[in-house]
């Protein structure tokens, strides 16, 4: 076998190193040329532990990875990197200084991009300035991993010459995986130039991820992690098709999703809020009830990212939100003011705002109800979004698919409850669903599916018509 030849880079010293991406092992080393390294090091990447672990041997760009440059993608590639690692908990990034400007350092590098502003293009520039065109060397990379114990790697790189120079100094690459990072309009020529003269791979066939899911299309092959999340998180909504209804509520550790005055400002935290900005964005029509249109006055548009805002649907039926609600004002987008068939409607509404009467009960709308009608409507994916009174309602009328509950770590101690319904005598009738769990931030949201469990308990009762969950006394399910 071959070995990893000596090349005299020793590690002087080890901490460690706390970031977004998790805790490293931080080891540093100098080279024979006075060039001194480190090497990041996530979780065992001992042979016995896995598969050969990933690697980024990351050349040293000060422009593209401390100060943000666009002339180049060090700095993203530095980032999806960490981002890979960080999602198997495993690798390494071996940060080689000495290769700032591919080897001929950060001046020189300086000057190269001088010449590009006047039309050279990376490669001549070096020459121009009469330095090869990369003048990098990977002894102390492969000193490195030898000193780490790691003699095959999977290679993080878009350079099929990196294989190359490592495979010689004795390192076994099994695998290289490019870094997915898109092109930009400031870098496009100096991304081109390396494709075509240096050997780099073609651009990825890059894809938006989120503006593909929004799309109810859902993608292959993603590579990044932070796409591969979207795809497995979203994912099972666009694969649901046409109808779907879910609910998304975030509640306090002792189960309030307000103080007692109403106070909602905020409960869960910003990852919370982009994700439920995403389901609205994967959805037809948002529901809420009118209490929650009268104490938080919502958008309930798609702001925090990309995507078309849903049809937005208010339940009203006593009559008792205003008309100057921002839903029923702001123009931004069609809105459903749902009113039972005795409350008072205001004679003239704006136009983008249409009262639908519908039959009430003694709790007001049934859910089944309302979905029919949404549905009639041509809004077959529903989200509902609260308060707590309106996702318990749809929650034990069993009409929901999914049920994302976020927990925030505070007491509220008492107030507007969050999910609350009459349960079973029983624990072991108690409603329990399988699904996922996500630490957001401060965090922790629950994914509940539901459709599933019901299935099961369909099949467990085999033909029953009863499904086991929480059923107002006195109610009974359709199948
Ligand atoms: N001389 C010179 N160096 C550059 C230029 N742009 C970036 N660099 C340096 O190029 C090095 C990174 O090399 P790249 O060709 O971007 O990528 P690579 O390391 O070969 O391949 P990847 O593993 O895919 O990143 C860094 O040290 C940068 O400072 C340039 O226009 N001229
Ligand atoms: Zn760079």
């Amino acid at each position: 076998m071959t070995q990893i030849r000596p090349h005299g880079t020793e590690c002087l010293v080890e901490t460690t190193l706390a970031t977004e991406h998790g805790l490293f092992r931080m080891l540093g080393f100098a080279d024979p040329h006075g060039d001194e390294h480190v090497a990041l090091v996530l979780g065992d990447v001992g042979p016995r532990s896995g598969p050969p672990p990933l690697v980024r041997v990351h050349s040293e760009c000060l422009t593209g990875d401390a100060l943000g440059s666009r002339r180049c993608d060090c700095g993203e590639q530095l980032e999806a990197a960490f981002r890979e690692i960080g999602h198997e908990r495993r690798g390494i990034i071996v940060y080689l200084r000495g290769h700032e400007g591919r080897g001929i350092g950060l001046l020189a590098k300086l000057r190269a991009y001088a010449l590009q502003d006047q039309g050279f293009d990376t490669v001549d520039a070096n020459l121009e300035l009469g330095y090869p065109a990369d003048a990098r060397g990977y002894e102390a990379a492969a000193d490195i991993l030898a000193e780490l114990g790691v003699r095959r790697i999977r290679l993080l790189s878009s350079n099929p010459d990196k294989v190359v120079q490592l495979t010689r100094l004795g390192v076994q690459v099994v695998a290289r995986h490019g870094l997915a990072v898109p092109d930009r309009p400031e870098n496009t020529f100096y991304l081109t130039t390396k494709r075509l003269r240096m050997g780099h791979d073609s651009a990825p066939p890059w894809e938006d991820v989120w503006h593909s899911l929004t799309s109810a299309r859902i993608p292959e092959n993603v590579v990044a992690a932070a796409d591969r999340d979207l795809v497995e998180r979203y994912g099972p909504l666009v694969a649901a098709g046409r109808e779907l209804t879910i609910a998304q509520l975030a509640q306090s550790v002792d189960g309030f999703i307000a103080t007692r005055t109403g106070d909602a400002d905020y409960v869960s935290g910003p990852a919370d809020r982009t994700h439920l900005h995403r389901l609205r964005a994967l959805v037809d029509a948002v529901v809420v009830g009118a209490s929650t249109v009268i104490a938080d006055d919502p958008r309930l548009t798609v702001r925090a990212v990309t995507g078309a805002s849903p049809v937005r649907v208010v339940l009203d039926p006593r009559g008792r939100v205003r008309p100057d609600a921002r839903v029923l004002e702001d123009g931004l987008v069609p809105t459903l003011w749902m009113l039972g068939p005795q409350a008072t409607a205001p004679d003239a509404v704006k136009p983008h705002v249409e009262i639908v009467r519908l039959p009430t009960g003694r709790a007001g709308f049934a859910p089944s109800t309302v979905l029919g009608e949404l549905r009639a409507r041509g809004l077959g994916r529903v989200l509902v979004e609260g308060g707590g009174r309106l996702v318990s309602a749809f929650l034990s009328a069993g009409v929901l698919d999914r049920l994302w509950l976020t927990t925030a770590p505070v007491f509220i101690g008492d107030g507007i409850p969050g999910i609350r319904f009459s349960g079973p005598d029983r624990l072991a009738d108690a409603l329990r669903a399988p699904g996922r769990r996500y630490v957001m931030g401060e965090d922790l949201c629950c994914e509940f599916d539901l459709a599933a469990a019901r299935a099961f308990s369909r099949s467990a009762d085999r033909g029953a018509d009863d499904l086991r969950g929480p059923l107002p006394a006195g109610q009974h399910r359709t199948p």
